[in-house]
């Protein structure tokens, strides 16, 4: 007996899929705050019609390109694209009854063949662009310093859905507790393989509504995330600046690696993303969190800080190449003329933030990119205009705390989903001299 079930798809699915993903073609906002806004102004929808909408809206963010050449002359017509998708990746085990109208569906069966057996072109760069949906400049950068296979590797692990992943807030508790009361809450989880005080959910879940999570047990975050902040080795009663604060995910793990004792700094220049923060730091039960929205980053505060901070975070705004896999759209808004402008904003904000670090401190340089402009080549730039900072070996600051960490070829901390099963994510930790 069969157990797949048939799913039926209505009309207005495939209506909304179309309007959120021309919203987000058209608007600079990420694409989960335009769904969000989207199921705000749709409140009727059911649990199952906003899952569908979603996941199709990220599967075709993800495969757009080759979902758009294998269209052909509908490459403009988002329903036909939509019927497209689903012809060819489906919606979980559910077989579908799509709304195929008889005159679509031989022009739909062609485009299904011609997107499982693309003619890609000789050159490795329009062939890997357009086998995984990436855009052309992305991978001639990426091929500029590695091998295609290397390359191949980390367009097919940015295609993949990422895991849910999550910190366990030591200050409240310990890892092992946190899985079996998720484990008595329905949700099974297994340890991160490199962070400590990581768990990697069995499965996708709404998680926020656990007494666990409301208790203030753990945040979610990605591993390669968890990572950056043990290169700081923050320590109870020091001095800490998280620079580039956001919405606080790394300034929450600080705040525990300081045991929620010394004086953590947390600085953003968009106030809304630092209010996101206050909550956050209740429910974990951290107390020790100074934020400052700063009109600019020779602000006052900061200046009162120079040659005070025992370490300062500058987890940089950047391409965000390295989190594709959660935000797909981000490949088709990026452009290398951004790109350019925000290696001169990660500059900008760096060299406003070394003189904060005392002699013998340490400043750690983050980034969630692939790109080497914004990550190596901006850290030996730093160095070449900061003599008074070195550069120390990632891996051994991960060892002294018991993190192995494997692939690491020189003193940067590299991770990505091809190699770690994390997001992409660049981190120096630079020594200021004493
Ligand atoms: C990669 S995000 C930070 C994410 C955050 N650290 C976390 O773990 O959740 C970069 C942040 O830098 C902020 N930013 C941009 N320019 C800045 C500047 N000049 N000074 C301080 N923060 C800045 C952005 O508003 C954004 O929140």
């Amino acid at each position: 007996m069969s157990t797949t079930t048939l799913l039926r798809v209505y009309p207005v699915w495939i209506e909304a899929v179309g309007t959120v993903l021309q919203e987000i073609f058209r608007s600079p906002l990420p694409a989960d705050t335009i769904l969000q806004q989207f199921f705000r102004k749709h409140r009727k929808m059911g649990k199952r019609d906003r899952a569908f909408v979603a996941e199709t809206v990220y599967g075709m963010l993800r495969h757009y390109r080759r979902l758009a050449y294998a269209a052909r002359r509908r490459a403009d017509d988002l329903r036909f694209l939509t019927l497209l998708y689903l012809k060819v990746f489906g919606f979980g085990a559910a077989s579908l009854d799509l709304p195929v109208r008889p005159s679509e569906q031989g022009a739909l069966e062609a485009s299904v063949q011609r997107f499982q057996h693309p003619s890609l072109p000789d050159d490795p760069v329009a062939a890997l662009g357009l086998c995984y949906s990436l855009p052309d400049w992305l991978i001639a950068a990426w091929l500029d310093t590695l091998p295609r296979e290397a390359v191949e590797a980390r367009c097919a692990a940015l295609k993949a859905p990422a895991p849910l992943t999550i910190r366990v807030n030591t200050l409240k508790t310990d890892r092992e507790t946190v899985r079996q009361r998720l484990r008595a809450e329905g949700f099974p989880s297994r340890p991160t393989p490199y962070s400590p005080v990581g768990l990697i959910l069995e499965e996708k879940a709404f998680i926020f509504r656990t007494r666990a999570f409301q208790e203030g047990l753990f945040e979610v975050q990605d591993e390669g995330s968890q990572l950056i902040s043990f290169l700081t080795e923050a320590q109870p009663g020091q001095v800490v600046v998280d620079g580039c604060a956001g919405g606080g995910g790394k300034t929450l793990h600080l705040a525990a690696l300081m045991q929620g004792k010394g004086r953590l700094y947390a600085f953003d220049i968009h106030k809304a993303r630092l209010q996101e923060l206050r909550p956050r730091a209740r429910r974990a039960d951290v107390h020790n969190i100074r934020l400052h929205v700063l009109p600019h980053n020779r602000a006052s505060i900061v200046r009162r800080l120079y040659g005070k901070a025992d370490v300062v975070l500058v987890d940089a705004p950047c391409s965000g190449t390295g989190v594709l896999r959660r935000n797909p759209d981000a490949a088709w808004k990026m452009t290398p003329a951004r790109v350019t402008a925000l290696v001169e904003q990660q500059r900008q904000i760096l060299d406003a933030y070394a003189p904060l670090v005392r002699p013998g401190g340490r400043l750690v340089y983050a980034t969630c990119s692939l790109l080497p402009a914004e990550n190596e080549q901006q850290v030996h730039a730093f160095l070449e205009r900061h003599p008074d900072f070195v550069l120390a070996p990632a891996t051994d600051v991960l060892s002294r705390q018991g993190i192995v960490l494997p692939h690491q070829r020189d003193a940067f901390l590299r991770v990505e989903p091809a190699t770690h099963g994390t997001d992409g994510f660049f981190a120096a930790v630079l020594l200021r001299r004493s």
